[in-house]
């Protein structure tokens, strides 16, 4: 055990496509879910304490949960359970990743308290272990661990790297107030179900990466990149939440070379050619106060990294 504090950097996400299947017996939908994590982090500070302690700074701070839900407490408590440890460590997790926003924020500190966690305690988990624990924790947590681009299939926790080129610059735009993950899949059954086609694993097509994604992703055009971006949660979350249309059109009018929402949404993604378009892509979103707050970033960058 390490008596200094270790702090762990972890990005957000956008799902660049985001395929889903039928709903499963196990209430999970496979899934085809090409992951881009972006330069919007939180940061998980792991330190010695006589107890398992959450404490959140950032603006979004209140609407995080201190107690064992939280994703970075569940994390430390797999951890310490695998390996024979008593869990005392204090987790101050300062956040800047958008809550309920679909940009994995919560699976971030999952992943970051994880990797925290081991390098405090000296656990030596192996990276298959880290990762297995990961998928434990959500779909999502995984890719939080590993960052840059990835194919996630199964429920979005099997992953494989996939290459990228170049730099990819996005707008996000941050709504007011989340949307709740297993409603939004909730929702792409109901419309599934409403339009006729069925809603479960045998009645929807076994989901697949694009082809002409994985190309555009490789080469890293973002013209390319834009005329195939693809998310099948779209129509549920806009179902809840009809409002983000006109964030949507605000971004597109405003220069986005494509739009579209981040995973389960509310926060929408926009892509643009080079950075200065995306200060314009920003100026247009803010002037059109179709959101709370607007982001300017770019992606792949790494995952879960230790900064001590
Ligand atoms: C929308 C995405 O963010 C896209 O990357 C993810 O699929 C969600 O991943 P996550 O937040 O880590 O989700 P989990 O914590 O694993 O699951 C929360 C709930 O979302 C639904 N869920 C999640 C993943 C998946 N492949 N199918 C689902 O139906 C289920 O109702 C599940 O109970
Ligand atoms: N460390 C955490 N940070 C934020 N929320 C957390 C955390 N741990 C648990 N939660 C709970 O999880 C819910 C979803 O939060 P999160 O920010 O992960 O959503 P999300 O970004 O939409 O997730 P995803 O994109 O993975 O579907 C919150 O409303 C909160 O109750």
């Amino acid at each position: 055990m390490t008596a200094a504090p270790v702090t762990v950097r972890v990005p957000a996400k956008v799902n660049v496509q985001l395929a889903v299947g039928g709903l499963r017996p196990d209430g999970f939908h496979d899934l085809a879910n090409v992951f881009l994590a972006v330069g919007l982090y939180d940061e998980i500070t792991a330190t010695p304490s006589d107890r398992l302690r959450i404490t959140v700074s950032g603006p979004d701070a209140h609407q995080v949960p201190l107690d064992e839900s939280n994703l970075a407490a569940r994390a430390a408590l797999a951890l310490a359970a695998r390996h024979g440890v008593e869990p005392r460590v204090h987790l101050h997790i300062a956040k800047d990743i958008p809550v309920a926003g679909g940009m994995a924020g919560g699976s971030a500190d999952g992943a970051g308290a994880l990797l925290a966690c081991d390098t405090l305690w000296e656990t030596g988990a192996t990276r298959d272990e880290l990762l297995a624990i990961c998928a434990e924790l959500g779909s999502d947590v995984p890719f939080s661990l590993v960052g840059g681009a990835a194919l996630g299939r199964g429920r979005g926790e099997l992953l494989e790297p996939l290459e990228t080129g170049g730099v990819l610059h996005w707008v996000f735009a941050v709504a007011d107030g989340g949307l709740s993950t297993p409603a939004v899949y909730r929702e792409c059954d109901r419309l599934r179900e409403a339009a006729g086609t069925g809603s479960s694993a045998a009645d929807v097509p076994e989901p697949a990466p694009s082809g002409d994604l994985l190309r555009a992703l490789r080469t890293g055009d973002p013209g390319a990149l834009a005329a195939v971006l693809a998310n099948d949660l779209q129509p549920a979350a806009v179902s809840l939440r009809p409002s983000l249309t006109e964030t949507l059109r605000a971004g597109s009018e405003g220069g986005a070379l494509a739009a579209l929402v981040s995973g389960s949404g509310p926060t929408c993604a926009f892509l643009a050619k080079d950075p200065e378009a995306a200060e314009g892509v920003a100026e247009a979103l803010l002037r059109s106060a179709t959101c709370r707050a607007v982001r300017v970033t770019s992606g792949p960058v790494p995952g879960a990294t230790v900064l001590r």
